[in-house]
């Protein structure tokens, strides 16, 4: 755990099911690697999921059975551990890679930008060799010009205990690649005849392991497993297939048929996934004694989810299965291996991994102090710009700090997409690390000048309309009705109880949606529910309310002090919904195009610059620095 870290209390509800064979998934750690240092229930570190790593291999030897572990994607666009570096996880990646993964896959965060893309061509895919799947992903290699697969296409091996594997690693469709790479959709992909012969391997196949940065519900608008599914299970109608998604940033496990589900393993080093099933015939694995087995078979229709538009296996199953949602937390780690936190539990390993986040921590400045926040903003837990939601907070400070001087007296109109901001902002120390946290991107503010008030005023609504850009977790990313209450199961994470924060909630109790504690004696956290039923999360927790946030905030300056309308505006963006504000101009007889925009202020004041430079001169938030509580912060940005 790093050093102002605070250690969870509340301990899981009882063991794990080990079966023949068991996998620890993460995905989509965006840079979470030091833990989250204001909230325990997810305050491990990496050097901690080292340690626990070798003790979860050490039980699986011991009980001859095996364990994989993998991890689907998205290593960036999180934290200052990650993206204060150039390119961004040039000192993370070395941190991740600590952990000898079994299968990985990329994200669709290694893709945005060209040096990221290099930087995990040339040395992350390299370190992880034939484990790293990128069986659609491609980029162009510079030294001959071509083309070429970031990894390997598939990976055929055969298990400690004698499972033999075929794996594909396969991104969703996604089209936001800078131009140096290439994703192959999906239903290309099954029609390349690479794919066709390793689906039908001359080897004996046991089991396909699909994973990919893919959401892992088939009904998913965005994912892309329900055409793999189909192709595997319409060429070997009786091999079990195990899908690893994500993505979607969510907890979820679904059923597709007898012989197949998907686990997804939520985000941000707050949940790792454990799956594990039994049933094969073939391996010369155990079923381990003196633990749990799995004992739930996959049936299909427990949410009427796979509804008869995929193939079914055409022999009955024997396989039986268990998922868990472990919080990232010591205490979790700690009771499902050594059953203690104490010397037993760190390995020398850990204990440099850890040393070494604190160090690049420091390097880095992380704990540099911009502000005190005098209150807890979230992303999703208080209705649209009410006053604990943070995009009540983001238009204030978008107001005070987009502002190009030599037009500063021009009303204008500044849009940012929501999907921009990453996390919660919790009371107390803001700092750097805080300001990637909030909002990691490097996506800077341009304009329209003098835009008629009557267009500028409705791209707003139809940018809220349209299907531009993806946020995390709306109902949308789900194609299917929510389950009833799923609207509070997905959502931000309780912040540590430091005393003063406990007061301030207490004084906000009543408000709607403030987090507060309920009367169940239950911690505020995930409370999941999946094909499987209510019972995957690890730890019980109380759930935390969930609101719909539109894709676009608008925040508004200089406007005519008589309440009046401008009759022009400065129309400001961000240039990462450049195309998607000239699309929605368009619609409301706005003739503009890229050749009309420019930057509003220089390329380096971003997303990641505005808050910060509100937090730095905002009363508010000046006004308790010197008091500001909790240890992390030592020293002042000016
Ligand atoms: N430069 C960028 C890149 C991405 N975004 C936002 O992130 C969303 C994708 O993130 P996932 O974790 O869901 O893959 C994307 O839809 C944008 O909202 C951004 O703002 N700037």
């Amino acid at each position: 755990m790093q050093p102002g870290a605070t250690g969870a209390t509340t301990v899981p509800k009882g063991p794990l099911a080990w079966g023949q064979l068991n996998v620890l998934h993460t995905t989509d750690t965006h840079g979470w690697l030091l833990g989250h240092l204001k909230q325990s229930t997810y305050s491990a570190d990496w050097g901690d999921y080292v340690s626990f790593v070798k003790h979860m291999r050490q039980m699986a030897t011991n009980m001859s059975v095996d364990l994989l572990l993998i991890d689907t994607g998205d290593l960036h666009d999180g934290t200052g551990l990650s993206d204060s570096t150039s390119p961004d996880g040039l000192l993370s990646n070395p941190v991740f890679e600590n952990v000898n993964y079994d299968l990985l896959t990329i994200g669709n965060h290694e893709l945005y930008v060209t040096e990221v893309a290099y930087e995990t061509f040339n040395n992350f895919s390299k370190i992880y060799g034939d484990k790293y799947l990128t069986s659609n992903v491609q980029i162009i290699n510079p030294s001959t010009g071509q083309f070429e697969y970031i990894g390997q296409q598939y990976r055929y091996f055969t298990t400690a205990h004698g499972l033999r594997i075929m794996s594909f690693g396969i991104l969703y469709d996604f089209t936001g690649n800078s131009n140096v790479s290439k994703i192959i959709k999906a239903a290309d992909l099954i029609q390349e005849q690479w794919f066709k012969n390793a689906v039908n391997f001359d080897q004996p196949i046991d089991l396909f392991v699909v994973l990919g940065h893919n959401p892992a519900r088939p009904t998913n608008d965005a994912s892309t497993f329900g055409t793999i599914f189909t192709a595997i299970r319409n060429a070997r109608p009786d091999i079990p297939i195990q899908i690893f998604g994500g993505h979607t940033h969510v907890r979820d496990f679904a059923v597709y048929d007898d012989k197949t589900t998907g686990l997804e393993s939520g985000r941000y080093c707050e949940t790792l996934g454990w799956f594990s099933m039994s049933g094969f015939n073939q391996s010369t694995a155990k079923n381990p004694s003196n633990y749990p087995n799995p004992t739930q078979p996959a049936v299909p229709v427990a949410s009427g989810i796979v509804n008869g538009s995929y193939p079914m296996s055409k022999t009955p199953s024997s396989l039986r299965y268990f998922r868990r949602y472990l919080d990232w937390n010591r205490l979790t780690f700690a009771y499902h291996s050594t059953g203690s936190q104490s010397t037993t539990f760190n390995t020398r390993k850990g204990d440099f991994v850890t040393d070494d986040i604190t160090a690049i921590r420091q390097q880095l400045n992380l704990s540099s102090l911009y502000g005190c926040a005098p209150q807890t903003w979230c992303a999703s837990c208080a209705p649209f710009q009410s006053e604990n939601n943070i995009y009540s907070l983001l238009a204030t400070a978008l107001s005070a700090t987009v502002i190009n001087q030599t037009r500063a007296d021009n009303a204008r109109i500044i849009i940012i997409n929501t999907g921009s901001v990453r996390y919660d902002l919790i009371e107390g120390p803001f700092t750097y690390d805080d300001s990637f946290i909030v909002s990691p991107f490097d996506d800077a503010f341009q304009f329209i000048p003098d835009v008629p008030y009557s267009e500028a005023s409705q791209v707003l609504e139809i940018l809220n309309a349209g299907p531009y850009e993806k946020r995390d977790l709306t109902t949308r990313d789900f194609a299917f009705t929510p389950l009833s209450g799923i609207e509070t199961d997905i959502c931000i994470n309780p912040p540590v109880h430091h005393n003063h924060a406990i007061r301030s909630r207490s004084a906000l109790s009543g408000s709607p949606g403030v987090i507060r504690r309920q009367n169940t004696g239950l911690t505020p956290g995930y409370t999941t529910i999946d094909d499987f039923g209510s019972d995957g999360d690890d730890t019980p927790h109380s759930s935390i309310p969930y609101y719909n946030q539109p894709n676009d905030l608008q925040a508004n300056a200089s406007f005519p002090t008589d309440g009046s309308d401008p009759s022009i505006v400065d129309l400001i963006f961000l240039d990462f919904i450049a195309s998607d504000v000239i699309s929605a101009l368009s619609q409301v007889g706005g003739n503009y195009t890229m050749a009309d925009v420019s930057y509003y202020l220089p390329k380096t004041f971003t997303t990641n610059s505005y808050l910060p430079e509100y937090a730095k001169t905002a009363p508010a938030w000046q006004k308790n620095v010197p008091n500001c509580p909790v240890a992390a912060a030592n020293s002042t940005i000016n």
